[in-house]
């Protein structure tokens, strides 16, 4: 008889899972994955199941790595809430097997998981595509999403935005500092959006750092050189026009065939990265009715297959892979074997 399973709820996920474990693992398995050999790594795209009545979504994240050992699925609801809804948009459950004998090994919370992992393939694409000078973070959305994104993008990365001595915003919401060499007020920038203005505040209410609540999205992105797209819109919200040529854009939501965040012009212009070429093709509505074409995956880059395009502007469109839920997963029971 097989040991019972661990059992790990949010907050011990949540403590277990840190980006700098996290990002080497997703960086190596994504380029893997990208190598298509499926005695290495088998990954369906996922089944969806839709739950019409209720605007939610059921989807099955399988996902097998030989060589790690590990076999996991992800068992994951996506509902379109009410804005100001207190129930979460994205709840999930992960489960660990016994790659040999088949018996499941630990069921953790997959909340945590898809915020961090998501949020870390984002700073990954950022890592290889955001401009070599980036001042400005923008972050559409304020959500789960939006803090996982905040947190890591803060983390690894610095932003700011340089103001004349003589213009310079001296608001007391800004911290300042300044730079020894050059006379100037360096403001650390980030702004963030939201459809309803107070969600955005009660987001940066939550921050230590200074980030600026803008009032539309035209305004957020506006000479942005990073921006992550984080929201439930079915419609596109971001247009090309707005977007500073060789900036950066993460887009994260919009994962259904007929939902948008970005609009064609964007689509079209940018050189386009992707999670899974598979998956990109069967769910996103940015590419799919925008026609645009895949220029690659992120792990054809990490392999070193296909160039970082830097100097254009780019976007990853982010579906989401169960082989990111299954290393994010293992990862947490390392840790905690560790501990026990
Ligand atoms: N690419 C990936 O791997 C993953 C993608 N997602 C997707 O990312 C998006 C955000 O997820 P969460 O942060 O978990 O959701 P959330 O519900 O916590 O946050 C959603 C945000 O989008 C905003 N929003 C909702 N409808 C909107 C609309 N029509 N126009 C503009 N803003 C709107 C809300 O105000 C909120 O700020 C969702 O589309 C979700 O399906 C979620 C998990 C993984
Ligand atoms: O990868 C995931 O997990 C999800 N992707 C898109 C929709 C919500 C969950």
């Amino acid at each position: 008889m097989s040991e019972s399973p661990v059992l790990l709820n949010k907050h011990e996920v949540e403590r277990l899972l840190t980006y700098d474990d996290l990002i080497p693992r997703l960086e190596s398995v994504m380029g893997k994955f990208s190598k298509r050999d499926s005695s290495e790594i088998i990954q369906p795209v996922r089944s969806v199941v839709p739950i019409q009545q209720h605007s939610g979504f059921l989807g099955v994240m399988p996902a097998y790595l030989a060589a790690e050992g590990i076999l996991c699925t992800k068992i994951v609801t996506f509902y379109q809430r009410a804005e100001g809804s207190s129930l979460p948009s994205t709840q999930a459950t992960v489960l660990l097997f016994h790659p040999e004998h088949g018996h499941v090994t630990a069921i953790m919370d997959g909340e945590a998981i898809t915020a961090k992992r998501t949020a870390a393939v984002s700073a990954i694409s950022a890592k290889l595509f955001k401009p070599a000078l980036s001042e400005v973070l923008c972050i559409l959305g304020s959500g789960q999403q939006a803090r996982s994104h905040y947190d890591v993008f803060t983390k690894l990365f610095k932003f700011k935005e340089v103001t004349s001595m003589k213009t310079g915003n001296t608001s007391k919401s800004f911290k300042m500092c300044f730079c020894v060499c050059d006379p100037v007020l360096y403001t650390l920038q980030v702004r963030v959006w939201s459809r309803r203005k107070e969600m955005a505040q009660r987001f940066v209410n939550d921050l230590q750092d200074p980030v600026t609540v803008c009032s539309s999205v035209k305004e957020a992105v506006i000479g942005a050189d990073v921006i992550v797209t984080a929201t439930g819109a079915s419609q596109p919200i971001l247009f090309g026009e707005w977007v500073k040529p060789g900036a950066h854009i993460a887009a994260v939501g919009a994962c259904r065939p007929d939902w948008r965040e970005l609009d064609d012009v964007l689509m079209r212009e940018a050189v386009v990265y992707v999670d899974s070429r598979e998956g990109a093709t069967a769910e996103s509505g940015d590419i799919i009715l925008s026609g645009a074409e895949v220029f690659a995956e992120l792990g054809e880059v990490l392999n070193g297959s296909f160039p970082a395009r830097r100097e254009k502007t780019t976007v990853f469109k982010s579906l989401g892979m169960g082989i990111q839920d299954a290393v994010s997963a293992k990862l947490v029971l390392e840790k905690w074997n560790g501990e026990h």
